[in-house]
């Protein structure tokens, strides 16, 4: 006799924060299964570094594809050396196992501005899940720590700095003091945030060539660039725990990052979740020598949606070893004006009188004022990009995605 057993799969609606303010999207309560190549594709990157400019313009369609698709792609071959990256994994696992006292040597309470070591269940991705089974350290960019500025003495005098930038220079070098300890942790780690800062910028020429703009379209607003790192946490099960494994209790809670982009690099043991354009958790599993990229709000805000800051999470460490990840969050200085590339007059936020820069709209995120709208370019219903989408029989992307409300 066969049994059949027929099982209802439902939606719900989940609530966070974004730049555009508070959002929802309508999500499936299936189980997170597999991401097909076409949802979060595998891109060789090392066109990227070729003369040809015909080879960079290869790369940079797939990531225009990537980006509209689901806003996650993998990038293979992409110059960031392994050895490199093996030093950064092995040195913050180091850290990670020292005891409570040692680590909190850097706790954040110790630092003006997002830099330092946050504990375990101390931070919270989505007010509408769990506290975050996670502890991360928090960099802030330092230009004493940029290749572009190697030529110059150190610490580099700020009369050297442009004016506008001197408001937003939040790094705390204060917090190497407090890993000295471990010997070759912070070479391991600069060594690592200088490679992932010099390919963010050589992908930012590549997605300007993706807009159809010139290639060096970005290249005055990188120079101080809001270029904040992180390395995460996950820990694992511990023997003989019961791991609640309901969809609420995660490792990160539900969110989309708010700057351009972020590479991701993960080790091999799993957790990070998509929600892809029918709302459906997908799994970004790791696959080796790649890097995760995925779009964030200002990339979606500035090219009006067309690219989508696609919403994910962590899911609890259900594997009995911990989990170590390190995100790399690239945008433009935050003393630069969005620049809406699809109206090139157009400013932001002038007529809803809303910040027009990125470091404000950061100040409103941590202060959590943030219930509207952040970013809005004004002619956005007219914005060429979304005209031209409609000219060619395709839906802007938010008109696809299961957007309950928000913007
Ligand atoms: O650890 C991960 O896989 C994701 C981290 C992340 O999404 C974030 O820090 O914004
Ligand atoms: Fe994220």
């Amino acid at each position: 006799m066969s049994v059949t057993t027929t099982t209802s799969v439902g939606r719900t609606i989940l609530t966070m924060d974004s730049a555009y303010g508070t959002i929802q999207r309508s999500v499936s309560t299936a189980p997170p299964r597999e991401a097909t190549r076409e949802e979060i594709p595998l891109i060789d990157v090392s066109g990227i570094y070729s003369e040809n400019i015909e080879d960079r313009k290869a790369v940079a369609t797939q990531f225009r594809d990537a980006a509209i698709n689901t806003g996650f792609f993998y990038i293979k071959n992409h110059g960031v050396d392994s050895e490199l990256i093996d030093n950064a994994y092995q040195n913050a696992l180091r850290f990670f196992h020292q005891p409570e006292e040692i680590k909190k040597r850097i706790s954040k309470d110790k630092f003006k501005f997002f830099n330092g070591y946050s504990a375990r269940y101390t931070t919270h991705g989505n007010k509408t899940e769990s506290t975050d089974r996670k502890e991360h350290i928090a960099f802030q960019y330092q230009p004493e720590l940029d290749p572009a500025y190697d030529s110059l003495p150190h610490p580099i005098p700020l009369s050297m700095i442009p004016e506008e930038m001197h408001p937003w220079l939040k790094g705390e070098p204060e917090i190497w003091e407090g890993v000295s300890n471990l010997p070759g942790f912070k070479e391991a780690w600069v060594a690592y945030y200088r490679s992932c800062l010099t390919l963010a910028r050589s992908m930012t020429r590549t997605f300007a060539l993706a807009l159809e703009l010139p290639e060096n379209y970005f290249d005055d607003i990188v120079t101080y660039p809001g270029a904040d790192a992180t390395i995460a946490y996950y820990p694992g099960a511990e023997p003989g725990e019961k791991v609640d494994l309901s969809p609420q209790n995660v490792g990160l809670g539900s969110h989309t990052d708010n700057t351009g982009f972020t590479l991701l690099w993960q080790d091999m043991v799993g957790g990070l979740l998509v929600l892809n354009r029918k709302g459906e958790w997908i799994k970004a599993s790791p696959i080796p020598d790649t890097f995760v990229v995925n779009i964030a709000d200002f990339f979606q805000r500035m090219t009006n949606d067309r690219w989508v800051s696609t919403v994910h999470k962590v899911e609890i460490n259900r594997s009995p070893e911990p989990r170590i990840s390190m995100p790399f969050f690239f945008g433009e200085n935050p003393s630069a004006f969005s620049r809406c590339p699809c109206c090139p007059n157009a400013v932001y936020n002038v007529v809803l009188g809303l910040p027009t820069d990125m470091g404000a709209l950061a100040r409103l995120q941590s202060q959590r004022y943030l219930r509207r709208p952040a970013i809005m370019c004004y002619s956005r219903r007219t914005c060429q990009i979304r005209t031209n989408l409609l000219r060619r029989g395709k839906t802007p992307i938010h008109d696809l995605v299961p957007l309950v409300s928000g913007i």
